[in-house]
């Protein structure tokens, strides 16, 4: 796990990262300044526990490709999760938020993923963790409004224009990020590779 000082705040970027993107990199600008975050952590999955591993590459190249996509030093590239055998969302948080007392985290994530975020393990567990910053994606803008997740957690929703206070509210709370898009996908870049 990263080292951070308490009192930072802190986003946790997750991913499959498989591979990495122009958008998860403006995902992260953008979480960065707006949350008005001193990290991000860019936390390489073992593996989505929706997603099949059939097309997913070696932890280790997600992790280097992860590695060069990276350039801002605020940005940690870490795979914390497969050291401590975790991969549920529920279960990374909760560890986090054990070995991290003072410090303050924000989940982040695109708006497509809002959409099955209810699919998720123990998802209100999550969503009453650490507040949440949903970033817009193409193709997610107004369907995230529809989705049981901002329905369920309607009254903990945030205006965007507060988002730089996010990360010190007491969860659930969460707030949608609209600005900068990007429609790159990882799902394009591996069907563009393969013959
Ligand atoms: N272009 C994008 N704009 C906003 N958020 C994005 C974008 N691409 C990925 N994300 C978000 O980044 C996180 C990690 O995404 P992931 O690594 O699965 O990339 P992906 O492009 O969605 O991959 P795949 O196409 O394989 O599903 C998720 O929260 C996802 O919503
Ligand atoms: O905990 C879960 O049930 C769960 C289900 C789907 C996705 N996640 C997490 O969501 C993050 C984004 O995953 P992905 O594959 O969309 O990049 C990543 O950190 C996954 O571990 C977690």
């Amino acid at each position: 796990m990263p080292y951070v000082e308490k009192g930072m705040a802190v986003g946790l970027f997750g991913g499959s990262f498989n591979p990495p993107h122009a958008g998860h990199a403006l995902v992260a600008e953008i979480a960065l300044r707006r949350l008005r975050l001193n990290q991000l952590w860019w936390m390489v999955t073992p593996g989505n526990p929706l997603k099949s591993t059939r097309e997913l590459a070696p932890l280790a190249e997600r992790i280097r490709w992860s590695e060069e996509a990276t350039e801002d030093p605020r940005i940690k590239v870490t795979a914390f999760e497969a050291a401590y055998q975790v991969r549920y969302t529920a279960d990374t948080l909760a560890l986090i938020k054990a070995r991290n007392p003072g410090v303050r985290f924000v989940w982040i994530m695109g708006a497509d993923s809002l959409l099955s975020f209810h699919h998720w393990q123990r998802w209100r567990e999550i969503a009453s963790t650490f507040p949440i910053a949903v970033v817009d994606r193409p193709g997610s803008t107004l369907s995230f409004l529809s989705s049981v997740m901002a329905k369920t957690f309607d009254y903990a929703r945030e205006d965007e224009s507060d988002a730089e206070v996010l990360v010190q509210q007491q969860a659930p709370a969460w707030t949608f990020l609209h600005g900068p898009r990007s429609s790159h996908s990882s799902t394009a870049i591996r069907a563009r590779r393969s013959p």
